[in-house]
């Protein structure tokens, strides 16, 4: 079944065209890489694929859309913003209810954010502050996810176990990834993004990292 499609999609930023005529659908259940080399349209494929309007589509994006005013857990917590009333968001704000706080607390451990539920976003290093980002995905807990770059802050380990708490919460992403070996590794299904078009388009399992060599 279809989760995401496009169909001879464009873009451009004033007069200059940078994607497309491109097509492409992704699947319920096929969690797909976007590669390709800086500049190449990653982002403004994911753009492209975004609509604000879908309840059940998850976002990363590459600038992350922190609060910085606020805290870990609030801006966590704005994953599911939309599942409540005024009321309840409000109150939520200014008291936190145990059962968000008790929700939130396990996501960020997993994260290795446990000591900083009450930081403020903007008192965070970068690498913290992707995985803010990357927590209110996972608590919003949609039908799909789209990410732009979600460990890019981060280092190996870390990298990997923030890949294996988003892939196991989704399982139909678009995740926009420089690291190779992640995509590789993470995604069943690689797309190859060169000048704005789709250079390559294929199943993880038959990809080794030299077949995408040509992409960069
Ligand atoms: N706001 C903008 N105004 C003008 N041109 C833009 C804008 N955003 C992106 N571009 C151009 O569009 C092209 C594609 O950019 P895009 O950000 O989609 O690439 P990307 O593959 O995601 O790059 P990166 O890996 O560096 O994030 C680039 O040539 C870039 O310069």
């Amino acid at each position: 079944m279809e989760a995401l499609a496009l169909r001879d999609a464009r873009a451009s930023y004033g007069e200059t065209a940078v994607l497309g005529p491109l097509t492409l659908t992704i699947r319920r259940g096929e969690r797909v890489a976007l590669v390709g080399r800086s500049g190449a349209g990653k982002s403004t494929l994911l753009s492209l694929l975004y609509n604000p309007a879908r309840r059940d589509l998850a976002l990363v994006p590459q600038d992350l859309g922190l609060v910085q005013t606020l805290s870990v857990f609030h801006n966590v917590y704005m994953g599911r913003l939309a599942e409540h009333g005024t009321a309840y968001n409000l109150a939520n704000l200014i008291r936190p209810f145990r059962r968000e706080v008790d929700a939130i607390r396990p996501l960020l451990a997993r994260l290795g954010m446990a000591d900083q539920l009450w930081s403020r976003a903007g008192e965070l290093s970068g690498g913290q502050r992707q995985r803010v980002a990357v927590a209110r995905a996972l608590f919003q807990n949609a039908g799909v996810l789209l990410a732009d770059e979600p460990v890019s802050a981060l280092d190996g380990p870390l990298a990997v176990t923030v890949m294996e708490a988003l892939t196991e919460t989704y399982d139909t992403a678009v995740l926009g990834l420089h690291d190779i070996d992640l995509a590789l590794r993470f995604a069943h299904r690689v797309v190859g993004i060169r000048d704005g078009g789709i250079a390559l388009d294929e199943p993880a399992a038959r990809l080794g990292k030299a077949d995408l060599n040509d992409l960069y």
